[in-house]
């Protein structure tokens, strides 16, 4: 838990205004109102009267938030004033004395270098609340984004443009670039005021630097993820004084709300535990966004910038009240660590940034043929799993029709355990039923007759050969005819659906068994009939019995193996949706190489054309060389001849003298 840190900082008097002490009196750290009686004093952690410059500003308040946000810490800066206190002048400055945003770039990219041991992925951002409506200020009509929620990312303004960035040098190419989309607007008391907040905003994710493993980006240390905010608020104004009306009173009206609800918010905060209550962070979009600035996880620092003027007394009160509750707010900034498999976004970047890195590798080596061959490997690649797909849908495919075909069989052979539980049942009950009624025995002529044949019930007909049960064999010879005498040998159909319960029997297979010639003995009947009956009737049963359990064993295999099928069915089928998104994912890589290669041909075709100009202006070189060489040659020749003239004429007149 940490206190935020608070600066009170005092611009420049107007010109042939008094200076800031003829009304407030500076000691250490803390201000009093000049005026006697007053009793007004507040204490900061800095008070700055106007000797102080931005630079020194930034060391003394900012600085160690900026090298806390590097370690993996949210931080936050912002400006906090009336209009025209010099918020923007402290947080983006001037070029002959640039403010804490540069300062900060600058910083964050120095500490990184020095950051040996790890290496860091930045991104920025660059956003306004106007009018109570976000706009993104590094991408044009990018107007009116929504403030989200989410468990992971907290509040976050949703489609906001975020660019990588390199060096502190890309960073200013994008401020230059948002601060023309800013609104400003010219009031009564400041000629380019903000009519906007502005957040500035450096995600910086840093992971361990591995050497041996610098493009594996499945390393799974924690990466390191913090937000850095740095906040040029719109200033209180009282439209008396700025005299706005029109836009510029539309403008104000919002700005003063929304300032009031940030000051809403650090009054609650200030409160203590159990005063506190709810925090109204959702009453306004400057809050949600700020809201782990205060009293959350960050490092926190505000500098609230007043004007020294007598004019500005009550709103420089105004100011230093704020800044005081402020004071008292408590954050608890932690460091923000994730594991790199759940951190996906990071991953992803982190892996763009690498295939950047290795391809800008590669274009520094030998060009476009090692791209060429990146393409073709690519290009193998997708080839081949494409043909993999296909030959897994075909198997798919067979696999599909063989449990067809399963399904079927299983179906057919639960038909035919239905069929022979019923047969056996209604065998049973014939058999005791013929019993009780007819007390005689329907013997056939041929008992080795297949079932099919013996029992054409409606339900047995359609039964397939391999199930019909044999009667056995015990029961071929039967030599007496139970059937009464009456019965004779018509074959009465009707009669014989009596005997059989319903069951019909092909009267036509049937042959009576020729009559008893001694029907003496009809108590001797009666005790033996029911036994042979039931015995065969058992028997019927007990094979029934024995041919279900075989089906039933037949169909447990058959579902066993639809099981290993489904199984295999189904692994087939992830086997081919995880095919089907590498297939996506290498075609996607395919078009970002096809546009890198594009991109590359383009910069090596500007190449080959600077060294094509280069040449020729060698060759010209070379040609205006070699004439001037020839010239001076024939001059050197021309001077020579001269000096050797020269030399004889020096010597032939002393011999000339002599003579
Ligand atoms: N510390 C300072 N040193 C020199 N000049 C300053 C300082 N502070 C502010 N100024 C000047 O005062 C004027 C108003 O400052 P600035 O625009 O930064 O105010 P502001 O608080 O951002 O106003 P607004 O809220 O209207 O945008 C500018 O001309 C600026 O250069």
């Amino acid at each position: 838990m940490e206190k935020i840190s608070v600066a009170v900082r005092f611009r420049p008097s107007a010109a042939g205004d008094p200076p800031a002490d003829r009304h407030w009196r500076v000691q250490d750290e803390s201000i009093s109102l000049v005026a006697p009686g007053s009793g007004v004093s507040f204490a900061f952690d800095h008070v700055f009267d106007p000797s102080y410059n931005n630079a020194m500003v930034y060391d003394l308040l900012i600085k160690s938030i900026i090298q806390a946000a590097v370690d993996g810490f949210n931080g936050t800066a912002f400006a906090y004033g009336q209009t025209s206190s010099g918020k923007t002048f402290t947080m983006s400055g001037s070029e002959e004395e640039p403010g804490i945003i540069p300062l900060a770039v600058d910083d964050v990219f120095r500490t990184t270098k020095m950051t040996t041991d790890r290496e860091f992925l930045i991104r920025v951002s660059y956003m306004e609340i106007y009018n109570e409506e976000i706009n993104d200020l590094l991408t044009l009509g990018n107007q009116k984004l929504p403030i989200h929620e989410s468990l992971e990312r907290g509040f976050f303004v949703a489609g906001l443009r975020e660019e990588i960035v390199n060096s502190a040098e890309q960073v200013f190419e994008l401020l230059k670039h948002g601060e023309a989309n800013r609104h400003f607007g010219e009031t009564n008391m400041n000629a380019r005021s903000s009519r906007s907040h502005t957040i500035f905003r450096m995600v910086i994710e840093s992971s361990k630097r591995n050497p041996m493993n610098l493009g594996d980006v499945s390393n799974t240390d924690a990466i390191r993820v913090s937000v850095l905010n740095l906040v040029d608020l719109a200033g209180s104004e009282r439209i008396a004084k700025t005299g706005a009306g029109g836009v510029r009173l539309k403008e104000g009206k919002h700005i003063n709300k929304s300032l009031m609800i940030l000051g809403n918010v650090i009054n609650k905060l200030s409160e203590s535990g159990r005063q506190r209550g709810h925090i109204p962070y959702r009453d306004s979009k400057l809050t949600r966004i700020l809201q782990p600035a205060l009293g959350g996880n960050s490092k926190t620092s505000i500098i609230c910038t007043v004007a020294p003027e007598e004019v500005h007394i009550e709103e420089t009160r105004g100011t230093l009240q704020f800044a005081s509750r402020a004071k008292r707010i408590t954050n608890c900034a932690q460091v923000n660590e994730v594991g790199s498999d759940i951190l996906t976004d990071a991953a992803l970047l982190k892996r763009q940034k690498l295939e950047i890195e290795e391809l800008r590798r590669k274009l520094q080596g030998s060009h476009s043929e090692i791209l060429e061959q990146v393409i073709l490997k690519q290009r193998n690649d997708m080839h081949k799993s494409e043909l993999e797909r296909e030959r897994l849908a075909m198997e798919l495919e067979e696999e599909r029709k063989a449990r067809e075909t399963l399904e079927l069989r299983i179906k057919e052979q639960q038909k035919k355990i239905e069929n022979l539980s019923s047969l056996s049942i209604s065998s049973y009950n014939t058999s005791i039923s013929t019993q009780q009624k007819v007390n005689s025995t329907i013997m056939f002529d041929e008992l080795s007759v297949s079932r099919s044949d013996v029992f054409r019930t409606p339900n047995f007909k359609a039964m397939a050969d391999d199930f019909v049960v044999k009667r056995p064999s015990s029961f071929r010879t039967v030599d007496s005819n139970p059937i009464l005498e009456n019965f004779d040998n018509t074959a009465d159909e009707d009669l014989w659906m009596q005997l059989n319960k319903g069951c019909i029997t092909d009267l036509d297979t049937l042959q009576m068994t020729p009559n008893m010639k001694h029907q003496s003995f009809p108590s001797l009947e009666m005790s033996l009939e029911p036994s042979v009956d039931e015995e065969i009737s058992s028997e019927r049963h007990h094979s029934l019995e024995s041919d279900c359990g075989f089906n039933r064993e037949q169909l447990e295999a058959l579902r066993e193996k639809c099981t290993i099928m489904e199984r295999a069915c189904s692994l087939l089928r992830e086997e081919k949706a995880s095919l089907v998104e590498t297939l996506s994912l290498s075609k996607q890589d395919n078009e970002h190489l096809r546009a890198q290669k594009e991109e590359l041909l383009k910069e090596f075709n500007t190449e080959k054309q600077k060294m094509k100009e280069l040449k020729e202006e060698i060759r010209q070189f070379s040609l205006a060389f070699h004439q001037r060489e020839g010239l001076l040659t024939s001059i050197y020749t021309k001077s020579k001849a001269m000096m050797e003239n020269l030399n004889a004429s020096k010597v032939s007149i002393p011999e000339v003298c002599d003579s």
